[in-house]
C-alpha cells in the first residue's frame, strides 16, 4: 500500500471559502496569592469579571500625579483562590474540545515577571495546570479510538502520512529493538521521572465527534530565546545551549508557518507526553532572578498536534482516501515575564535576555494593535508579522482561522503596579482583535456512521456465542455497507468552470451507476439468501409452536402443583413467623435477665470492694490502737516496774537498817541461837489470829506479841494434826526440810502418789492434809497445810471438806537463814497449782498426779 500524503484541511483557505465569522480573543485574568501578608495589593476584584487597579504611593504614576484607579473588564476574572482545575475548565477545556473537533486553538500566558504564568501552564504533580490537563482531557477522550504507532507519520513539511500497515509495523520493531539496546533495564515508563508518578491526572472526557475516526496525537516543543527559536525535543549531544541548532521558520504550501524540522514525538499516553516535555523542559532557558527563583528567560511553545483519518467501509483501516486525515493543532505559549531592568537589577546576559523578552512582547503587542486598527477602521496597514519570531510563528493564528485565547496572570502586590498597568492596558486591548472562526470540518465520505462500533458488537456476540458453545462458523458481515459513495459535487455549470463541474458531475454519476447496479446484484442475492432463511425459519416455527403447546400443559400442571405448595408454604411461614416472635420475645427476655444479672454482679462486685476496703481500713485502725495501747501498757509496765523497783529498794533499806538495828541490839554469842526464827500463825475459819512460838522468845520478839489475844483453843501447833483416823497426806514429792519443830504428825497416812484405786481413799482415810511451799514477797520460805475431812460421794467417789489452814512461815532477822537452794526449790514449787493438786488427791485418781513428776 503507497503512503498518501495529505495537509492540514482548516488552516489557510482560499477567501472565498474562508469563515465569514469571527470570534473575539479571549483574555482571562488571574491573580495570583501575594508571598507576604504584609505587602500592600493595588488590585481589586470588582465583579467576575472587572477588576480595579489602584495606583499606590510608590508608583512612577503616583509621583507623576497622574494616578487614578482604573477598572479592567476581561473574560473572567479568577481571584487568588481560584484552583488549577477551574482555571482549565474555563480556559483550555474549550481548547481541548475544538483540538478534537479539528480546529486549532492557541493559547498565551502573559503577564509580569513572577506573575505565575508558568505556575498557570504547567503547574504542579499534585495540581497540574492547563498543559498536563489538556493531555489528559485528551488522551481520556480518544484512549479506545487511537491508531496503531506509526500509522501517520510527520513527513518534515508541516503535514502527515499515512504509512502502509506494513511499514508502521517495521518502524515499531526498529523502536522496540532501540530501547532494549539502549535501556536494556528499563524502568517502567511511568515511574521514569518522579513529577510524572506521583502526579494526579485529570479525569474529565469529552465525547468524541466521530467514533469512526482513528486518532494520533503528536508533540513537539521549543522556545524562542533572543529571538531565536529552539528545538527542545532534539537529541543532540552537546546540552550548552549556544551551540545548539538554530531552527528556521518557514512556510507550507498552504502558507501556514511551521518550525522547519522540528521534533515531533508521537505519544500514545499522557506519561509520554510528559516524558517528552520534562525533557525538553531541562533545557529550557531558567535562571534566578531578583523577582523569581526560576524566571523564564525565554517564550516556550508547547504544541499538541492531533491527527485524525475516518476507516474504511468496514471500519477496521484507516481509509486510504486522499484529503481525508485532519490534523488539528493547539500550542500553548508560556511567554517570558516582561520586566524592568531598574527592578530586577539585571545585567550582562540576563539584560541581553531581559531586552530581546520585552521587544518580543512589544513586537506582539504591536501586531495586535494594528491588527485591531485593520478590523476596526477597515484599513489596510501592514502587520509586522516578521518583527520577531514570537509574532512570526503564529502568524496564522493571528489573521487567519482558529482560537486565541490569552491568560493574563498578575500578581496584586502594590511593587508590581508599574508594570500590571501595562500589561492589563494591552490584554484588554487585545480583546478587540477579532479571529476568523473556522470552518467545520468534515470527515463524510459516504461511509455508514458508527461502522466500526457496529462491528465491535457483532465480534462480541459471535464471541459470547462461541463461549456459549454455539459452533457453527459465523461469517463476520463486515462487507458493502450499503450506500451511493459521498454527495453529489458542486453542480454551478454557469461559472467560468462549468465544463469541468460537468466533466466531475459525469465521473461522479457514472461510479454511482456503477455502485448502485453492484448493489442491485448484491440485494437480490441477499433477497434469495433470506428467503431460504425465512423458509428454514418457518419450519422451525411449526416445531416450535408444537413443543410449545406440549410444555403449556406442562406447565399447566407445574403451575398447580406450585399454587398447592404456595398456600402450604403460607400457612408454614405463618407458624413460623409466631414462633419466630415467641422466640424473639424469649430472646429479649433472656437479654433482660442477663441484663439484670450483669448488674447484680456489678453491684456484688461493687459491695466486695467495698467491704475489702472497710476492711483494710479497719486493720489498719486495729493495728494502730493496738500500737497504741501497747505502747500505753509498756509505759504503765515500765512505771509499775519502776515502782517495784522503788519498793524493793525502800523495803531492802528497812531490812538493811533492821539488820543494822539487829546487829547492833543482839550481842554475837546469841545471834547463832536466834538466827532461825519461826512463826506460826494460825488461821481459823473466825478469822481471829493467834501466833505462838515454839523456841524460846527474845526480848524483842515477846514485847512484839505482847498486845496478842489469849490462846484460841482452836489454833494449835502443827504437831496437832495428829488425831485419829488416817490421813491422806498430799504434799510436795521433795518437800524443802523445814529444820523445825512445827511438823505435821500423821501416825497414820497414806501418800497420795501410792493410790492405785479410788476406793483407796474411801477406805479407811478419814482426813486430808495438802502441804504446799512457796517463797513469800521477801523470798522466804512460806509453808501452807490445808486440812480437810475426807466424805464418800454418791457417785463412788470422794470428796473433801476443807476445815483448817495452817501457815508456816520462816524468817531470818539476818535476812539469809533460809539457804540458796531452799530459796531456789520453793520458788520452783510456787508454780503448782494448789487447786490442781486437790483435785487429784480428792478425785482419786489412780494414776500418780502430774504435779509430783515435777518434784
Ligand atoms: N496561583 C498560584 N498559586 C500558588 N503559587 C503560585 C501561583 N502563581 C505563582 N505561584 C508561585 O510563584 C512563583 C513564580 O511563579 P511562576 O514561575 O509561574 O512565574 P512566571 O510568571 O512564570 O515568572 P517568569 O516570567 O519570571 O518566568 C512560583 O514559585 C509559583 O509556584
Amino acid at each position: 500500500m503507497k503512503p498518501v500524503r495529505t495537509r492540514n484541511l482548516p488552516k489557510k483557505t482560499p477567501s472565498k471559502t474562508k469563515s465569514s465569522s469571527k470570534d473575539p480573543v479571549q483574555v482571562f485574568c488571574r491573580l495570583r496569592p501575594m508571598q507576604n501578608e504584609s505587602d500592600q495589593a493595588c488590585m481589586t476584584i470588582i465583579c467576575p469579571r472587572s477588576i480595579q487597579v489602584t495606583p499606590p504611593d510608590t508608583s512612577a504614576n503616583y509621583r507623576a500625579g497622574s494616578a487614578k484607579d482604573v477598572i479592567y473588564s476581561f473574560q473572567r476574572v479568577f481571584d487568588e483562590a481560584v484552583g488549577q482545575k477551574e482555571i482549565f475548565e474555563t480556559v483550555g477545556l474549550p481548547l481541548v474540545k475544538s483540538l478534537l473537533e479539528g480546529r486549532n486553538g492557541l493559547l498565551f500566558a502573559y503577564g509580569v515577571t513572577g506573575s505565575g504564568k508558568t505556575y498557570t501552564m504547567n503547574g504542579g504533580p499534585q495540581d497540574g495546570g492547563i498543559m498536563p490537563r489538556s493531555l489528559d482531557v485528551l488522551f481520556n477522550s480518544i484512549h479506545n479510538y487511537q491508531a496503531k504507532k506509526y500509522t501517520f507519520k510527520a513527513d518534515k513539511m508541516n503535514g502527515f502520512e499515512i504509512q502502509s500497515d506494513v511499514d508502521a509495523l517495521k518502524e515499531r520493531q526498529q523502536e522496540l529493538i532501540r530501547n532494549l539496546e539502549s535501556r536494556p533495564t528499563r524502568t517502567p515508563r511511568k515511574n521514569s521521572d518522579p513529577e510524572i508518578f506521583c502526579r494526579q491526572p485529570d479525569t474529565t472526557q469529552l465525547d468524541l465527534p466521530c467514533e469512526d475516526n482513528t486518532y494520533a496525537v503528536f508533540v513537539t516543543y521549543v522556545e524562542i530565546y533572543n529571538n531565536s527559536v529552539f528545538d527542545l525535543l532534539e537529541e543532540s549531544q552537546d546540552s550548552v545551549s549556544q551551540y545548539r541548532q538554530v531552527k528556521i521558520l518557514r512556510e507550507d504550501a498552504l502558507k501556514n508557518m511551521y518550525v522547519h524540522g522540528v521534533t515531533e514525538v508521537e505519544v500514545k499516553s499522557p506519561e509520554e507526553a510528559f516524558e517528552a516535555f520534562y525533557k525538553g523542559q531541562k533545557k529550557k532557558r531558567v535562571a534566578n532572578t531578583m523577582l523569581n527563583a526560576e524566571s523564564s528567560r525565554s517564550h516556550s511553545v508547547f504544541s499538541i498536534r492531533l491527527v485524525q483519518a475516518p476507516l474504511d467501509y468496514h471500519g477496521e483501516t484507516v481509509a486510504q482516501e486522499k484529503g481525508g486525515m485532519v490534523i488539528s493543532q493547539l500550542s500553548l505559549v508560556d511567554l517570558a515575564g516582561c520586566e524592568r531592568t531598574n527592578r530586577t537589577k539585571n545585567s550582562g546576559q540576563r539584560l541581553r535576555e531581559a531586552g530581546n523578552i520585552n521587544n518580543s512582547l512589544m513586537s506582539l503587542r504591536s501586531c495586535l494593535e494594528i491588527l485591531r486598527e485593520n478590523q476596526l477602521t477597515g484599513a489596510n496597514k501592514m502587520v509586522p508579522y516578521r518583527d520577531s519570531k514570537l509574532t512570526h510563528l503564529f502568524k496564522n493564528y493571528l489573521d487567519g482561522e482558529g482560537e486565541v485565547s490569552m491568560i493574563v496572570c498578575a500578581n496584586p502586590r502594590a511593587e508590581d503596579y508599574d508594570e500590571t498597568t501595562q500589561v492589563m492596558k494591552f490584554a484588554e486591548m487585545s480583546q478587540e482583535v477579532q479571529i476568523a472562526r473556522p470552518v467545520p470540518v468534515r470527515l463524510d465520505f459516504g461511509f455508514t456512521p458508527g461502522r466500526r462500533k457496529a462491528n465491535q458488537v457483532f465480534r462480541t456476540a459471535v464471541k459470547q456465542l462461541e463461549e456459549e458453545g454455539f459452533n457453527e462458523n459465523i461469517p463476520i458481515d463486515v462487507d458493502i455497507v450499503y450506500s451511493l459513495s459521498s454527495e453529489f459535487p458542486s453542480m454551478d455549470i454557469l461559472g467560468p468552470e462549468g465544463g469541468k463541474v460537468l466533466t466531475e458531475l459525469k465521473a461522479f454519476l457514472q461510479e454511482r451507476i456503477k455502485q448502485r447496479s453492484l448493489l442491485g446484484k448484491d440485494l437480490l442475492l441477499k433477497q434469495e439468501h433470506f428467503r431460504a432463511l425465512l423458509a428454514k425459519v418457518e419450519q422451525e416455527n411449526i416445531l416450535v409452536k408444537q413443543e410449545s403447546i406440549t410444555q403449556q400443559a406442562q406447565l399447566d400442571q407445574e403451575r398447580n402443583r406450585m399454587r398447592n405448595l404456595t398456600v402450604k408454604l403460607g400457612s408454614v411461614e405463618r407458624q413460623n413467623s409466631t414462633l419466630q416472635r415467641r422466640f424473639e420475645e424469649q430472646e429479649h427476655k433472656i437479654s433482660i435477665l442477663q441484663q439484670e444479672k450483669a448488674d447484680l454482679e456489678m453491684a456484688l462486685s461493687q459491695s466486695a470492694i467495698d467491704k475489702q476496703k472497710v476492711k483494710s481500713r479497719y486493720n489498719a485502725k486495729v493495728a494502730m490502737e493496738t500500737e497504741k495501747i501497747s505502747h500505753v501498757l509498756e509505759k504503765k509496765l515500765e512505771k509499775d516496774r519502776q515502782q517495784l523497783q522503788n519498793a524493793i529498794r525502800a523495803k531492802d533499806e528497812k531490812l538493811r537498817r533492821v539488820r543494822h538495828a539487829l546487829k547492833e541490839d543482839i550481842p554475837p554469842s546469841s545471834a547463832s541461837s536466834t538466827s532461825s526464827l519461826a512463826n506460826v500463825t494460825s488461821k481459823s475459819d473466825g478469822g481471829t489470829t493467834q501466833s505462838s512460838s515454839a523456841l524460846p522468845k527474845t526480848p524483842s520478839a515477846d514485847s512484839r506479841r505482847m498486845g496478842l489475844a489469849l490462846r484460841n483453843p482452836r489454833h494449835r501447833r502443827s504437831r496437832s494434826v495428829e488425831g485419829t483416823g488416817k490421813w491422806l497426806d498430799h504434799c510436795p514429792a521433795t518437800p524443802v526440810p523445814l529444820s523445825t519443830v512445827f511438823q505435821p504428825n500423821m501416825k497414820k497416812r497414806k501418800s497420795v502418789t501410792k493410790l492405785t484405786d479410788v476406793k483407796d481413799i474411801t477406805k479407811g482415810t478419814e482426813r486430808y492434809c495438802l502441804t504446799t511451799q512457796e517463797q513469800d514477797t521477801d523470798g522466804e520460805l512460806e509453808t501452807r497445810l490445808y486440812k480437810g475431812d475426807v466424805v464418800p460421794t454418791c457417785s463412788g467417789g470422794a470428796q473433801v471438806i476443807f476445815s483448817d489452814v495452817e501457815l508456816l512461815k520462816q524468817s531470818s532477822p539476818t535476812g539469809n537463814a533460809a539457804g540458796p537452794t531452799t530459796r531456789k526449790r520453793s520458788a520452783r514449787m510456787s508454780g503448782v497449782d494448789v487447786a490442781e493438786r486437790c483435785l487429784t488427791a480428792v478425785e482419786g485418781h489412780g494414776k500418780r498426779p502430774h504435779i509430783s513428776g515435777k518434784h
